[in-house]
């Protein structure tokens, strides 16, 4: 392939002397200016695999929940998932070749996957609101345009969006118009009429406030609103006209610190929720009447849709295997309550969307979350085939009008990736047909108290984890201290493990009561400290 154009305008992308990224859990993330050269080099590769695939290839421009600073980019596979593991290292090699290499690299990733360069290629371009969002996806559309590919700038979206349009367009609509009308028209009609018995039935209006962490998921929201039924009153906060992305609010930041974010004013019992910056994440809360903060995590959501698909399951009489997906984070009492009140089976996978996505595949009906509020549910064709078969075709009445309800169910989820808008939907809708208040919805299990802390080390790669990152098999002694610790306290669990977005490695701890839980992820943050090299000063206790 005659790669000189892509020479040419490499220099116009210049990488800064010494910088080295890797493509992460979430793609490159790093602060917005010194990424220019990777959303060039990353329009260069989204070609390449489109070719290879031969399909249509997604670009998103996001941090997430990072600081407005930030900035980021991940590629999106063929069927809106994330980028194939082997292409993530391509991506790596690409990013940080130094620019007289760059044509070299892209040609041996040709030679290794087969790429055959007269095929056409095409990619979809998103990008959240950052300020430096527009001018980075210019980058992208730079790097595409180098190798002669074909793309579309969708502008703003929602990651998941991007996500829809790239599954839609490469199963020919099936899954549905890859266009943001055809995003809001299926999502409402799933919802309006999955609703519609429970908004009938002459119930006031249901009120939900919605913190939008002053990021994309405000304007998505708003263009939607008008497709949903009045009887759900959804109220924008935070919706990036006053205020800066994810500063003190959206979802990360409610997980994170267990308090609400700023600019929402809560009373008490009220729904609340918060999406992430890509509204691709998120949580629910409410304060009670003596002013306790409760927050109800992805755990939850996973348990209360799990219960609805177990209902529905028992509605149509089919016997669909169900599996839940978590990773370490997840609760120790969701993971009890679901493996022993509920008998589905909980698998436990390493931190990354991928992963559970991949695990999930494995079932007839997949549900995954983080705790952190990103999932989704998965169902396999054949089950989804099942169900629509019996919408369509059910000799039972009852049991027609059950499936119908299910197959609402599944065209209200974005089975490509987590997604704020499609989960608060279900949520709401799951909440109205059950008549649940958000107190009964949280009292399903009782949490254990826990704390999340970060500690900084010199170089987090010295620890090593096994067991979906349970245990730290490196460096030497620190596993065997985390045990003693643990040991000291009742019904606790302690992990750590390198961040895959931060330069930081995560502390986790629970406990029996917030006090031990403070104190054990403390204790093991100075471990940490001592054993795996600690930079700076050394943790201080939870205050
Ligand atoms: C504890 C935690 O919430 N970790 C997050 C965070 O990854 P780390 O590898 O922990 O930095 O960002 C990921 C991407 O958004 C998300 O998938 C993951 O769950
Ligand atoms: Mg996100």
């Amino acid at each position: 392939m005659d790669f000189e154009a892509v020479g040419k305008c490499s220099a116009l992308h210049p990488k800064p002397a010494g910088l080295s990224l890797q493509y992460g859990t979430a793609g490159f993330r790093t602060k917005a200016e010194q990424l220019n050269h990777v959303m060039y080099r990353m329009g260069l590769l989204s070609v390449l695999r489109s070719k290879q695939t031969k399909s249509t290839i997604g670009v998103m421009v996001t941090a997430s929940h990072n600081p407005e600073e930030d900035n980021g980019v991940k590629l999106v596979d063929p069927l809106g998932e994330m980028l194939n593991p082997s292409w993530e290292e391509y991506a790596t090699h690409l990013a940080n070749a130094e620019e007289q290499e760059v044509q070299r690299v892209l040609a041996e990733i040709c030679q290794k996957e087969a790429v055959s360069l007269h095929q056409q290629a095409s990619v979809f371009i998103g990008r959240d609101t950052r300020p430096s969002s527009e001018k980075l996806s210019q980058s992208v559309i730079d790097g595409i345009s180098a190798l002669r590919g074909q793309y579309h700038d969708y502008g703003l979206l929602t990651t998941p969006q991007l996500h829809y349009m790239v599954c839609c367009q490469n199963t020919q609509g099936r899954y549905g118009k890859a266009t943001l009308e055809g995003y809001y028209n299926k999502l409402s009609k799933a919802f309006v009429e999955l609703t519609k018995q429970a908004f009938n039935s002459g119930e006031g209006q249901r009120c939900l406030k919605v913190d939008c962490a002053n990021g994309i998921g405000a304007l998505k929201l708003k263009e939607m609103e008008h497709n949903l039924p009045r009887q759900l009153s959804i109220h924008i906060y935070n919706d990036g006209s006053k205020e800066k992305l994810n500063h003190m609010c959206g979802a990360d930041f409610v997980k994170v610190h267990q308090k609400p974010p700023l600019g929402l004013e809560m009373k008490p019992n009220e729904r609340c929720c918060s999406f992430d910056g890509d509204a691709d994440r998120i949580v629910y809360y409410y304060t009670d009447a003596a002013g306790h903060f409760h927050l109800i995590d992805g755990d939850k959501i996973a348990t209360l849709i799990s219960i609805f698909l177990k209902e529905s399951l028992v509605k149509v009489e089919q016997k669909l295997v169900m599996g839940v997906v978590q990773t370490a984070y997840a609760n120790g009492n969701s993971t009890r309550y679901l493996e022993e009140t509920m008998k589905v089976p909980v698998h436990c996978v390493k931190t990354g969307v991928k992963h559970l996505h991949h695990k999930a595949q494995e079932f007839d009906i997949g549900v995954y979350f983080e705790a952190n509020g990103h999932g989704t549910v998965l169902f396999s064709k054949a089950a989804e085939e099942k169900i629509r078969h019996l919408a369509k075709e059910g000799k039972d009445n009852k049991k027609r009008e059950a499936a119908k309800m299910f197959e609402n169910t599944i065209d209200l989820i974005n089975q490509t990736v987590g997604d704020a808008i499609s989960d608060m939907l279900v949520i709401e809708a799951i909440l109205a047909l059950k008549g649940l208040t958000v107190q009964e919805w949280d009292a399903i299990y009782t949490d254990l108290p826990n704390r999340q802390l970060k500690v900084k080390v010199a170089d987090r790669r010295v620890i090593d984890t096994a067991d979906a990152e349970r245990r730290a098999v490196s460096p030497p002694g620190l596993q065997e201290k985390i045990d003693d610790l643990v040991k000291k306290y009742r019904l606790s669990r302690a992990f750590v493990r390198p961040s895959g977005t931060e330069d930081v490695v995560r502390v986790y701890a629970e406990a029996d009561t917030q006090e031990n839980a403070d104190a054990l992820a403390h204790e093991v943050s100075l471990a940490v400290y001592q054993l795996a090299g600690g930079a700076g000063e050394p943790p201080q206790p939870v205050s």
